[in-house]
């Protein structure tokens, strides 16, 4: 599969004012992120809330300029391209969806107005042609024609995250990228909305990067896993099977703390918080909530491990049930 993507060594870093008197500080919330996201795969990004999930997310789509590392684009080094080819030629290629369809839309425009929009942006087709592709893309998500003039505000939640999804497809994306698509969402939706992302995955053959802080949805949406935690990626697993071949405890702690109807959750605690961005912890920065952590986990960041498709920086991986326990 040919590379549409690929992150090199990609940190974003954010001054703040919370130094007070002291000055500015530093948020780490993404370090040296190496990732590829090829054509017509499904890539899933999990990890507690601060993990860096979304700023990766932001990264892909270009509204995210890294402050260190390489974003390529087919090859091509997306930053080192003009704004208006970074727009034109990447713009196109990628379709955005995000968590919050309410605040994404446009509250005064009409649904089809809203759908049109980057048709219009790029200078897509005349006035016919572009009403007859938004009524082809309200076919395709499930949107009846009778809301093609309603105003965001006069259509469900799932709707509205309808009108999100077929906005991004309006160019024929190569990939979507969705981060938390249906958080927002009432329980009853969440699936509806999964099933068409799937569908559309399939039916178009897109790439798609899937962020949620749910390992389990992450898992049954994507051909692969991303492990985040305080803004470095943990470990990267093939889906099917990431239960059991991941080697990372945080991966491992975070399917521990989802609820399971067949076997009973296991004893992984995932205590406390995630440490602040402003100071991670140094070496690998899951130990101070690691159960399998040791003094040499302070000492530098783990070397890249690599067995199999799995990658994962780790000094005490997890090789099999007894280790996924903690001691008593
Ligand atoms: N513009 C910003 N300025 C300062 N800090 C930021 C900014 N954007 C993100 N951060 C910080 O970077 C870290 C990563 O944030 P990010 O939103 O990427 O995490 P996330 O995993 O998507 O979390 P959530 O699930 O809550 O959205 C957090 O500590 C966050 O507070």
């Amino acid at each position: 599969m040919s590379e549409l993507i690929t992150l090199s060594g990609v940190s974003v870093v954010h001054k703040t004012r919370a130094g007070g008197l002291l000055g500015s500080a530093s948020v780490y919330a993404l370090t040296e992120a190496d990732l590829v996201v090829r054509a017509g795969e499904t890539v899933g990004v999990v990890g507690e809330s601060g993990c860096g999930k979304t700023t990766l997310a932001r990264v892909l789509v270009g509204l995210q300029r890294p402050t260190a590392g390489v974003v390529g684009f087919r090859g091509r080094s997306l930053w080192e391209m003009s704004a208006r080819e970074r727009r034109l030629t990447f713009g196109a290629s990628i379709g955005t969806v995000f968590q919050d369809p309410s605040t994404a839309l446009n509250r005064r425009l009409t649904v089809q107005r809203i759908i049109a929009d980057p048709l219009v942006v790029h200078g897509r087709g005349d006035r016919p042609g572009r009403a007859q592709r938004v009524r082809e893309l309200m076919d395709l998500v499930g949107l009846p024609t009778a809301v093609a003039d309603a105003v965001p505000a006069q259509l469900s939640g799932g709707q509205r995250q309808r009108v999100a999804i077929a906005r991004a497809l309006a160019l024929e994306p190569a990939l979507l990228v969705a981060d938390e698509p249906t958080s927002a969402l009432d329980v009853s939706v969440r699936a509806q909305i999964l099933n068409l992302l799937d569908r559309l995955r399939s039916e178009l053959g897109l790439a798609m990067v899937f962020v949620s802080h749910d390992i389990q949805t992450v898992r049954r949406m994507s051909d692969r896993v991303v492990t985040m935690y305080l803004g470095r990626i943990a470990e990267e697993a093939p889906a099917a099977a990431v239960e059991e071949v991941a080697r990372h405890p945080y991966t491992h702690a975070l399917f521990s703390a989802t609820p399971r109807l067949l076997t009973p959750a296991r004893p992984i605690p995932l205590r406390g918080r995630v440490p602040s961005a402003t100071n991670p912890p140094s070496g690998c920065n899951f130990r101070t909530r690691c159960w399998r952590a040791t003094d040499e986990c302070a000492q530098a960041l783990p070397p890249l491990e690599e067995e199999g498709e799995v990658r994962y920086r780790c000094l005490h991986p997890v090789r099999g049930p007894e280790d996924r326990v903690q001691p008593a």
